[in-house]
C-alpha cells in the first residue's frame, strides 16, 4: 500500500507561542542560517550601542549647558566658556550619531537581504524535493505566497526587527540609567505610568499575533485565487464567467482587506495609547520636577534633560508597536517557513544506489497501490515481467490505472516494499537520483516552460549549469562584505543576471548539436520548426501556449529522447497527433536501438508505453489490458486481436473509424 499518508499536512499551530519559546524558534533559525554573519551583527550592535550613548548623552549635555549658563549669570566668563566646550562636545556627539546610526543600519540590513535570498534558494530546492503527495495536497498559490511574501517578512524578521530588539534591550537600560542619575525621586513619578503602556503593550501583541497569521493565510488563499484564475483565464472566458471569477476574487480579497484593516486599527490605536502613557509620565514630571526646582532641590538643567530622556524613551515605546508588528510578522511567516523547510519528502528510505547504464530489466510482483486518501486500490495484483530492450504496452478504459502504473515505475509515487523491482532490486528503497538519471518520462500532459524550443529539449540543462556556477562564485558575507554591500537587492539580481548572461554566452548554446538535430527528426518536428518563426529558438509562451496540442507532445517526446534514456516511460503521449505522423513516431520509438546508446552499444531503451490507440501498441512485446486497476486481458497485440475481448472489440472499432477516415478522405 502506499507509505503517503494525508494526516502529517496540519498548519502550524494557531496558538501564539509564549516568549521563552518563540525566542528558542527564532534562535534555532539564527543559528541556522545568521551566525554566518555574526561579525556585521557583532559590529553592528557595538554600533548601535554608541547610538544609544549618543542619544542619552546628548540631552545630558544640554542641561549640563544650561546650568552652566544658569551659573554663568552670576559666576561670569570663566562658566560660559565652560558651556561653549559642552557645545562643542554636543556636536561632535550629533555628528558621531549620524555616522554609528548609519553604520547600525546597514550591518543589520544587508545580511537580512542575504538570508531572505539564502532562505528563497533552500525553500525552492526542498520544495522541488517534495513528491507529489504533498503537492495534491497543498495548493500552488500558498507555497507561491510563502515563498515570496514570508521570505520578505523573514528578511524584516532578521534585518529590521532585529535592530529594533537590540535597540530597545539596549536603549531602555541606558535610558533608566540615566533618568536615575539625573534624579530617582523623579524616575519613580514617571515609570509608573509607562509601566502601565508596557501591559497594554503586551494584550496588544498577542492580539496581533493571532491577526498577522490570519491575515498571512488569507493573503496566501488570495495568491492562489489569483493564480488559479490567471491559470484558467481562457476557460473563464469562454464560458462567460468572468463576473462569477471576479466575485470570487472579491470575496477573497474582502476578507483579506478586513482583516487588515483590523491589524491597522490596533496599530493605530497601539501607537498613541503608548504615547499618551508617555506624556502623562511627562507631565508628571514637568509638575512634580518644576516644584523641586522652585524649591531648589533640583537644577533647572537636570529637569531639561530629565523631561528630554523621558520624550525620547516615549518614543522609543512608540516604536515598539512597529517593532511588534514586523517580530511578530516576522515569526508568523517564519513559522510558515520553517514548516514548509522541515517538510519530509516522503521517501522511504534509501537502500542501494543503481544507476541505469545498460537498458534495465523490470518486474511487477502483484502490485497494487492505493493513492493517499482514497479508500480503493488504483492498481490490484498486476504483475509482469520486461526484459532488457522490450516493450510494454498498457491499454484500458478511462481511469483504469495507467498512468498510475506510469507515476510509479517513475517513481512520482513511491511502490510498496517487494511489489516493483528494476534489476532485481526493490525500487522502493533505490536513490532517486541515479535511477532518474536514466530514465526519461513523457506525462499524458507535457509542461513546457515559457522558453525557446530549443531550452525546452535540452530542459534548461545549460541554464542550471550555469545558476549553480553563479550561485558557487557568490562570496560569503563578512563585515567587508556587508559593509561594502551597500547595494540594493535590483542591482545585486542585475549584476547576478548579467553574469549568468555572460557565462551563458560561454557555452554558446545555438553550438551545433547533431544529437538535438537527430532527436528532432525522430519526433517529426523538422515541419513545426519551418513554420515557427525563429525555429529552435522560438519563445514557446507559457506553458508552451504557442504551439498545438500534438507539437506540444512532440517537443515533449524529444526531450525524452534526448535524454538517450535507459527505461522511457510514454504516458498516453501520441493522443494528439494525426495517423501518418503516429506512424512515424512509433517507428521512431521502437528504433531507438539505432541511436547511440551511452554506452555505445544502441540497446533500446526498455519501454513502457500506454495508449488508447491498437495501433501505438502493435509491435509491443507484451501488452497488459487494465480495467478499474486490475488485470483482464494480456498477450501480444495478434494474441489479444485473437482472444476477443476488449482490446480487440477496441481494435476492430479503431479500425472501422480509419477505414471510415480513409475513405471519406
Ligand atoms: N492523485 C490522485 N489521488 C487520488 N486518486 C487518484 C489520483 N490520481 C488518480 N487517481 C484515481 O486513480 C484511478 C486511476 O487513475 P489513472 O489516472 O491512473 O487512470 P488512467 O487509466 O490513466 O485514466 P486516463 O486514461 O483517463 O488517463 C482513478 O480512479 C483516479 O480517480
Amino acid at each position: 500500500m502506499s507509505e503517503a499518508s494525508a494526516d502529517s499536512d496540519a498548519p502550524p499551530a494557531e496558538t501564539p507561542r509564549g516568549v521563552v519559546a518563540t525566542v528558542v524558534f527564532v534562535l534555532r533559525f539564527v543559528l541556522r542560517y545568521a551566525t554566518r554573519y555574526w561579525v556585521s551583527y557583532l559590529f553592528g550592535f557595538l554600533a548601535l550601542a554608541a547610538t544609544n550613548w549618543a542619544v542619552v548623552r546628548i540631552p545630558t549635555l544640554v542641561g549640563e549647558i544650561l546650568n552652566e549658563l544658569e551659573a554663568a549669570g552670576s559666576e561670569g566668563l570663566a562658566r560660559s566658556e565652560a558651556a561653549a566646550d559642552l557645545a562643542v562636545e554636543l556636536m561632535v556627539w550629533a555628528s558621531a550619531l549620524v555616522i554609528v546610526r548609519t553604520f547600525s543600519r546597514v550591518l543589520f540590513f544587508n545580511p537580512g537581504r542575504d538570508i531572505q535570498y539564502r532562505v528563497g534558494v533552500d525553500l525552492f530546492s526542498h520544495l522541488l524535493s517534495l513528491q507529489r503527495p504533498f503537492y495534491v495536497r497543498r495548493k500552488v498559490g500558498e507555497l507561491v505566497s510563502v515563498a515570496a511574501n514570508d521570505t520578505q517578512s523573514v528578511r524584516l524578521l532578521v534585518g529590521f526587527a532585529g535592530l529594533q530588539v537590540c535597540n530597545v534591550l539596549v536603549a531602555i537600560p541606558l535610558h533608566l540609567w540615566q533618568l536615575l542619575r539625573t534624579d530617582w525621586v523623579l524616575t519613580l513619578w514617571c515609570v509608573t505610568p509607562v509601566l502601565l503602556g508596557g501591559i497594554y503593550m503586551r494584550w496588544t501583541v498577542s492580539r496581533f499575533y493571532a491577526m498577522v497569521r490570519s491575515s498571512l493565510e488569507r493573503l496566501a488563499r488570495l495568491s492562489d485565487r489569483i493564480l488559479e484564475s490567471f491559470a484558467g483565464v481562457a476557460t473563464i472566458r469562454s464560458h462567460g464567467a468572468e463576473e462569477a471569477a471576479v466575485a470570487r476574487f472579491e470575496v477573497s480579497n474582502r476578507d483579506y482587506l478586513d482583516l487588515q484593516l483590523d491589524v491597522a486599527r490596533l496599530r493605530a490605536f497601539a501607537m498613541p495609547v503608548l504615547g499618551f502613557s508617555g506624556f502623562v509620565g511627562t507631565g508628571l514630571v514637568l509638575w512634580v520636577g518644576g516644584q523641586r526646582v522652585l524649591d531648589d532641590e533640583l537644577l533647572i538643567g537636570d529637569l531639561a534633560t530629565f523631561t528630554a530622556l523621558l520624550m525620547s524613551l516615549v518614543s522609543l515605546l512608540t516604536s515598539l508597536a512597529w517593532v511588534l508588528t514586523a517580530v511578530s510578522r516576522g515569526t508568523v511567516a517564519l513559522d510558515r517557513v520553517q514548516e514548509l523547510l522541515d517538510r519530509d519528502p516522503e521517501l522511504p528510505e534509501a537502500s542501494a544506489s543503481h544507476t541505469l547504464d545498460a537498458s534495465p530489466r523490470l518486474e511487477l510482483r502483484e502490485l497494487t497501490f492505493r493513492h493517499p486518501g482514497r479508500d480503493e486500490p488504483s492498481l490490484r495484483g498486476i504483475s509482469a515481467v520486461v526484459e532488457p530492450g522490450q516493450t510494454l504496452g498498457i491499454f484500458g478504459r478511462t481511469g483504469s490505472g495507467k498512468t498510475t502504473l506510469i507515476d510509479i515505475l517513475a517513481r512520482i509515487y513511491s511502490p510498496p516494499k517487494g511489489s516493483v523491482f528494476i534489476d532485481g532490486l526493490d525500487a522502493r528503497h533505490l536513490e532517486l537520483g541515479p535511477l532518474r538519471a536514466g530514465m526519461a518520462v513523457v506525462p499524458q500532459t507535457p509542461f513546457l516552460f515559457s522558453t525557446t524550443l530549443r531550452d525546452n529539449i535540452r530542459l534548461l540543462g545549460e541554464d542550471a549549469a550555469v545558476i549553480a556556477a553563479d550561485d558557487a562564485a557568490r562570496p560569503e558575507s563578512g563585515l567587508l562584505a556587508g559593509l561594502t554591500r551597500g547595494r540594493t537587492d535590483a542591482v545585486d539580481g542585475a549584476r547576478a543576471g548579467q553574469a549568468r548572461v555572460e557565462r551563458a554566452a560561454g557555452l554558446d548554446l545555438r553550438a551545433p548539436d547533431p544529437h538535438l538535430d537527430a532527436v528532432i527528426e525522430a519526433a517529426c518536428m523538422g515541419p513545426d520548426l519551418a513554420a515557427l518563426p525563429e525555429g529552435l529558438d522560438t519563445v514557446v509562451g507559457e506553458r508552451g501556449v504557442m504551439l498545438s496540442g500534438g507539437q506540444r507532445q512532440r517537443t515533449a517526446l524529444a526531450r525524452a529522447l534526448y535524454r538517450r534514456p535507459r527505461l522511457l516511460l510514454l504516458d498516453d503521449v501520441l493522443s494528439a497527433v494525426d495517423q501518418a505522423t503516429e506512424v512515424k513516431l512509433v517507428a521512431a520509438i521502437r528504433g531507438l536501438s539505432g541511436q547511440d546508446g551511452p554506452d555505445g552499444q544502441g540497446q533500446a531503451p526498455t519501454t513502457v508505453i500506454v495508449s488508447h490507440r491498437t495501433s501505438v501498441l502493435e509491435h509491443a512485446d507484451e501488452i497488459l489490458v487494465l480495467d478499474e486497476g486490475g488485470l483482464v486481458e494480456r498477450g501480444t497485440h495478434a494474441q489479444l486481436v485473437g482472444q476477443g475481448g476488449v482490446y480487440a472489440a477496441a481494435h476492430e472499432h479503431q479500425n472501422e473509424d480509419q477505414g471510415g477516415e480513409a475513405g471519406r478522405g
